[in-house]
């Protein structure tokens, strides 16, 4: 009987996470001409079960499963992707013989992804995406290092709950706040003021920090009967900015706009009338800033009540074009659409 019991124990203990690979594309799957090629290599064309057989070290931490689901360069990921995946993520996520996901995706649109799952996975199990600033082929690739990270905090009850992570260059970040930072170095993710949640030192993930909004499993986003988003599209502001992009992207069919405001998300004088006009025709107007850190506050450099615009709060742009777009699936007030701006 104790033996019995000690076996199962022993059994428990013994049995290693299971990790299943979603692989989308992206420089962790590149090829470059040579080993110094670290510039100008195509992105995108390693497969999922190479890019594990390049780690033989994760098949002693984790049982892992290898899924292509596409295989493209970031700069190339559209709603339509996001959807495909976050199916799949759910359906994994919903067996009881799956403990994490692990994604590999292109570093450029990575933050993007991996605030779209953290607003529409429906589970506490861990999700982490991961990419790679150099080719698998280049001296010093950072792929297979960043993948073995990934492949252990998937698999730790450790990230449980936390949210959907990103795992690179050593480093744990929370979806909603990270961004890329530089455009070629190895330690361009950054969550700069906000500050990142984690480190992974020896393969094993260590939790300093979490964020405080709300994410996977607590969202009010559903995501299953969808196969196409609302489109909202960004206007960037610049000295001399007009309203030539706003009144394009209204006439275009856009049914949100992000304005991605200079400073503290300021309205140019030239731009302002036809982000008015938009909203009166009912398009959504979100004021963010392009400044990239600190609070678009209500009713700051603009009167947003009275405009009937939202504020971004600390969402970069391209991460409010996210959440403006889950948002008019649900509703298309104001009011509501501000108070999750607060909540996510
Ligand atoms: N480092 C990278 O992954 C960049 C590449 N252009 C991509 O996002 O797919």
């Amino acid at each position: 009987m104790l033996f019995l019991f000690t076996a199962a124990v022993h059994a428990q203990t013994a049995r290693l996470p299971r990790v299943s690979i979603l692989a989308t594309g992206g420089t962790i799957a590149g090829t470059g001409a040579t080993s110094t090629t670290t510039v100008g290599y195509t992105a995108a064309t390693v497969g999922v079960q190479a890019l594990i057989a390049a780690v033989p070290e994760i098949a002693k931490v984790a049982q892992v499963s290898g899924e292509q689901v596409f295989q493209i360069a970031s700069e190339n990921m559209g709603n339509e992707h996001w959807l495909v995946l976050a199916k799949r993520v759910n359906a994994l996520l919903a067996q009881p013989d799956v403990d994490g996901i692990v994604i590999t995706h292109g570093t450029d649109t990575l933050e993007e992804t991996a605030y779209f799952l953290n607003l529409v996975v429906k589970s506490r199990k861990p999700v982490v995406l991961v990419g790679s600033m150099r080719p698998s082929t280049a001296l010093s690739a950072d792929g297979p290092i960043n993948l073995y990270n990934a492949v252990n905090l998937a698999g730790s009850p450790s990230a449980v709950g936390k949210g959907v992570l990103v795992a690179m260059n050593d480093q744990i970040h929370a979806a909603r706040d990270v961004t890329k930072s530089n455009t070629t170095t190895a330690d361009t993710f950054r969550t700069t003021e906000l500050g990142m949640i984690g480190y992974i030192q020896g393969g094993k993930p260590y939790f300093y920090r979490e964020v405080m909004r709300k994410h996977t499993a607590d969202t009010e986003f559903d995501v299953s009967k969808l196969d196409v988003l609302p489109q909202v599209d960004v206007a960037y502001a610049y000295a001399n900015v007009g309203d030539v992009a706003v009144k394009a992207l209204v006439a275009s069919g856009a049914k949100g706009l992000v304005h991605a405001g200079v400073g503290n998300g300021s309205l140019p004088a030239k731009t302002k009338p036809a982000l008015i006009a938009a909203r009166e025709k009912g398009v959504v107007i979100v004021r963010a800033a392009r400044v990239g850190q600190g609070i678009v506050a209500r009713n700051g450099e603009a009167n947003d009540d009275q405009l009937d615009f939202v504020v971004a709060d600390t969402l970069s742009p391209q991460k409010a074009r996210i959440l403006l777009m889950l948002a008019l699936t649900r509703t298309s007030s104001t009011k509501d659409i501000q108070r999750m701006f607060y909540t996510y």
